[in-house]
């Protein structure tokens, strides 16, 4: 099958943009997974179908595939991307649109200055709901939230993390680090991705506090490795500074490929992520049937 495609990035979280909106391509996890493959296919962090919505007032349906061809139900880079990508085409003429997503309805704007806001929707703090397996496990008070700590079976010990735990629409692990540029994302990052104590597994941040309202971040993205930026890691990891006292409402958060602001007021209140989606390029690609 031979199918057209959109190269985008949102500060350097990749994507392959994949227009369903006239036909369904129903590909399996393998051809998502090799079109992900940076030597065989594309070459991508994340596969974007942009679908019609069934649903009333909503615009809309956004479906996400990890590189490893899983289907996942958030991606904040990606939403941005994906409002760019439907303005862009031609498929809407709105600057808001109203988007379905595996976890809810999320609103992308795009704002004059080319960059894309997205009210996220709140964060969520049940753990059962993350979901995190927190049975016989004490929290351990930080500031004013709390944290668990996790034990890592490593070939050089079994070191204990510290990580908040919360969900953005999707499950994250954040832990305070020093210094990111020396944070053991690699090492840590997947033995966190897979920890038994998360039955979806989880994506694992590594945040710097650099001062009240600027950060520095790193994340192993599950299904993905460690990628350039993650949208719903930055809002993760914003909102657990904010719960644990030590940062402000907006806050600043440099990843390594680019900067995102996050917003969030507290409590029941949405998420506010602002920052770049760019198209790269586009192209056409025979998918293999059985790749
Ligand atoms: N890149 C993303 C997150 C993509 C999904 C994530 N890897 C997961 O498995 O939950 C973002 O920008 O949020």
């Amino acid at each position: 099958m031979r199918i057209r495609f959109t190269k985008m990035q949102g500060a350097g979280n990749d994507f392959v943009v994949l227009d369903e909106t006239r036909q369904r391509l129903d590909l399996s996890p393998a051809q998502y997974r090799w079109l992900a493959d940076r030597h065989f296919g594309v070459g991508a962090d994340q596969v974007l179908s942009v679908r019609p919505s069934p649903a009333a007032g909503v615009d809309f349906e956004y479906v996400i595939h990890n590189a490893d061809g899983g289907e996942v139900e958030q991606c904040g880079n990606g939403a941005r991307c994906f409002a760019r990508y439907v303005r862009d085409s031609g498929l809407t003429s709105r600057d808001t649109v109203r988007v379905k997503t595996l976890s809810g309805v999320i609103e992308p704007c795009l704002n004059a200055d080319g960059r894309v806001t997205v009210d996220m929707g709140p964060p969520v703090f049940d753990l059962p709901s993350v979901p995190f397996d927190a049975a016989g496990l004490s929290p351990h008070a930080d500031g004013g939230w709390q944290k668990w700590h996790l034990a890592l079976a490593t070939s050089a010990g079994s070191p204990i993390v510290p990580v908040a735990v919360l969900s953005m629409g999707n499950p994250h692990a954040v832990q305070e680090v020093e210094d990111v540029d020396t944070a053991p994302v690699l090492t840590q990052g997947p033995l966190i991705e897979t920890h038994s104590r998360f039955p979806k597994r989880v994506n694992a941040g590594f945040l710097q506090m650099v001062g009240r309202s600027h950060v520095r971040l790193r994340v192993w993205e599950r299904g993905a490795g460690e990628t350039l930026a993650c949208g719903t890691g930055a809002c993760a990891a914003v909102v657990a500074g904010i719960r644990l006292g030590r940062l402000d409402s907006r806050v600043d958060v440099q990843t390594r490929g680019g900067l995102l602001t996050i917003e969030w007021a507290g409590g029941d209140a949405p998420v506010f992520m602002t920052g770049p989606a760019v198209t790269v390029f586009e192209g056409e690609i025979e998918i293999p049937e059985q790749p």
